[in-house]
Order: C-alpha cells, then sequence, then structure tokens
C-alpha cells in the first residue's frame, strides 16, 4: 500500500452553516421577545424547476429549525408577470414579512430584471436589486448576496485576516462571482474574475492564494491549476449520472462541484467539498439576512452573527 498524499483540510460549511443558524435563532427569539418583533420570509416559486427543489425543500427545513415564520407562494407556471409583480408589491406592503425571495431561474416569459426590481431594496434578502449591488459596490450597508457571504465567512474563520492575498474567482455573474469579487476587495484582497473569455485559466488559477469556483461545469478544475496549500472554495452545484452505471440507467445522479474534488484536495490546503459546503452556507446566509432586515424595519441594532 502507499501513503496518503498531503490531505487538505475539509472546511465543514454544513457544521459552519448549522452553528450560524443557531445564533440566527438566538438572536431572533431575543428579537421578539424584547420587540414583538417575529422575522418573516417569504419565498416565491413559479412553475416547477427540479433542480430548484432541494434549494426548496432545505430552506423550509432550516427556516423552522430557526424559530422563523416562511410563507412560500407557489405559482404555476405560466402564471402572467402583471400577477407576479402584484404578488410582489403586496408582499412589499406587508409589514410582518421583511425578507422576500424570488426563486430564478424564472419561466422564459416573465422579465427576471423587472421582478428583482419590483422588490423593496430593504426586504431583498438575496441582495440581487441592483440598489443592493450599488450598496455593495461603495462600501454602504444593504443586504449581500447569501452564496458569496457564506464563502466570505467560511475564509475568515478559516484564514483570519485576508488582506493582501491573491484571489482567484472563476465566473463573474450577478449573484455570485461579481458580488464575491467586491466583498473579497473589501477584505482587501487582489481580486482577479476570470470567465469563458479568459485566456490561459489553469496558469491564473494557480496564481490564487483563494481560489473561488462559480462556473456551473463538473469537476472542471483540475489539480494541477491549484497552486499547492491555497484554499479553494467550490459554489458550483452540478448533477452527474451516478457512479453505480445501474443506478445511473435507471437515471440516478449524484451532485459534484466545479472543482476534481479528489484529486484537488491532494494539492490545496484547505477545500469545501461538494454537497455540504457551500450550498448549506447559502441558506443559513439567507435567515441570517431576514433577521438583518427584520431588525432594521424595526430600528434596532442587529446582533453580531460572526461565529
Ligand atoms: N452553492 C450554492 O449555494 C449556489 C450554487 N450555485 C452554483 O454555482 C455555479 C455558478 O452559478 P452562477 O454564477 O449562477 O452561474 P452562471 O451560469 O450565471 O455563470 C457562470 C460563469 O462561469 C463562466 N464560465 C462558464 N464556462 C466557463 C469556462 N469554461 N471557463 C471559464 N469560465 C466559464 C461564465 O463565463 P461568461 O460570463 O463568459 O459566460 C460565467 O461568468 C453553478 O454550478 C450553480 O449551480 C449558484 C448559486 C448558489
Ligand atoms: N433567488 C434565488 N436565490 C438563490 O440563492 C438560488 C436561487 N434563486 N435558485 C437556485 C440557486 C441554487 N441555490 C442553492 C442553495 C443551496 C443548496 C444546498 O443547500 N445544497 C446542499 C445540498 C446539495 C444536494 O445534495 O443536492 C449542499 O451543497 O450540501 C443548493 C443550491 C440557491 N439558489
Amino acid at each position: 500500500m502507499t501513503a496518503d498524499p498531503a490531505r487538505a483540510t475539509l472546511i465543514d460549511g454544513k457544521a459552519f452553516a448549522a452553528g450560524l443558524v443557531e445564533r440566527v435563532a438566538a438572536a431572533s427569539a431575543r428579537l421578539e421577545s424584547a420587540h414583538g418583533v417575529k422575522p418573516g420570509l417569504a419565498v416565491v416559486i413559479v412553475g416547477e424547476d427540479p433542480a430548484s427543489q432541494i434549494y426548496v425543500r432545505n430552506k423550509g427545513e432550516t427556516t423552522q429549525r430557526a424559530g422563523m415564520r416562511s410563507d412560500t407562494h407557489r405559482l404555476p407556471a405560466e402564471t402572467p408577470q402583471d400577477e407576479l409583480l402584484a404578488l410582489i408589491a403586496a408582499l412589499n406592503g406587508d409589514a410582518g414579512i421583511h425578507g422576500i425571495l424570488v426563486q430564478l431561474p424564472l419561466p422564459g416569459h416573465i422579465d427576471s430584471a423587472a421582478v428583482l426590481g419590483a422588490i423593496d431594496p430593504d426586504k431583498d434578502v438575496d441582495g440581487f436589486h441592483v440598489v443592493n449591488a450599488g450598496r455593495l459596490a461603495v462600501g454602504l450597508p444593504g443586504l449581500v448576496p447569501c452564496t458569496p457571504l457564506g464563502c466570505l465567512m467560511l475564509l475568515k474563520s478559516e484564514l483570519g485576516d485576508l488582506s493582501g492575498l491573491n484571489a482567484v474567482i472563476v465566473g463573474r455573474s450577478n449573484i455570485v462571482g461579481k458580488p464575491m469579487a467586491q466583498l473579497l476587495l473589501g477584505e482587501s484582497c487582489t481580486v482577479t474574475i476570470a470567465h469563458s473569455r479568459t485566456r490561459d485559466l489553469p496558469a491564473l488559477c494557480r496564481t490564487a492564494d483563494i481560489l473561488v469556483a462559480a462556473v456551473g461545469r463538473a469537476e472542471m478544475i483540475r489539480a494541477d491549476w491549484i497552486r499547492p496549500g491555497a484554499t479553494v472554495i467550490d459554489v458550483g452545484i452540478n448533477r452527474v449520472p451516478s457512479r453505480d452505471p445501474m443506478k445511473a440507467a435507471q437515471g440516478k445522479t449524484r451532485v459534484v462541484g466545479d472543482v476534481a474534488f479528489d484529486e484537488a484536495a491532494a494539492v490545496a490546503g484547505r477545500i469545501t467539498p461538494v454537497p455540504g459546503g457551500v450550498g448549506p452556507m447559502t441558506i443559513a446566509c439567507l435567515l441570517a439576512n431576514t433577521y438583518t432586515a427584520a431588525c432594521r424595519a424595526a430600528g434596532v441594532a442587529p446582533e453580531p452573527l460572526d461565529a
């Protein structure tokens, strides 16, 4: 038998998220007893996107655990945009609802930008409204997108001060890549954003002390793209056929990240697994944002939620 190569430390997002949910639950209970405000989240789902089902289920369970109110509005796929906008207007005006999340992607006949733009920015717990993107860009308090916020919490808890580190983010979406870059810039990292037109992506990735993969391509990032000792955050959630050919033939799938985990773990210093890494942090941060929004609506300073 050959000795195991050095293995990266696993960053346990699931455990970190469970702790964060507990802190949110405790802080929410204190907000309710001291000020009579119970944080309320409204989730709006239009149509049936099978990939989103797990997210929706995990979200519902976790919100319950945090002792928050959570309403789910399920609308048929053919819902006219006007009707969706009318629901958002009603939720904007509902004092018991502090957070509104419209599940993406929306059906093709709906203008997603118009829908996201209709959410009251102070209830926009996804942080997708242009006002919140602008606040993040200029360093004003707002609501920060949950996935990058969760990644940042993991990085700070693992590495402490991030200043001066080289961060490479692969992916430039408005919901992950760009806000991730803003947050790391805010921590004084030297930030590079890569995308599908980037030249020599492997060489660029090798410059990273912090490598964030948010691409949506199963196991694209290989071991030889990773600087030995680097911290790797894998945002990707990709469904691939089950390893067992019998199960695969029955259409069974498993979830993998954007990083080839097994080989990457032999090179990286620290790495998040998929599942059990960034995903649970996204949900915990959604609840944290709902708590923050409820505090601000009540004119109360939110308690710090850091570990
Ligand atoms: N864990 C979680 O909580 C969450 C996970 N996700 C997952 O994260 C991943 C990314 O999501 P999202 O940001 O919404 O995805 P998008 O599809 O919106 O963006 C993907 C980005 O990756 C870039 N890209 C695609 N192919 C390549 C390539 N071959 N080389 C370099 N860059 C490439 C694209 O570049 P270009 O702009 O040039 O097209 C784009 O900027 C997905 O797997 C998604 O499922 C998303 C949200 C939450
Ligand atoms: N308005 C909106 N906001 C979102 O934040 C949003 C969205 N729409 N649409 C879909 C994507 C995807 N997303 C995930 C969140 C958590 C997990 C998650 O908890 N994953 C677990 C389980 C994975 C599994 O086993 O399938 C894990 O990684 O361990 C996955 C995916 C949020 N998204």
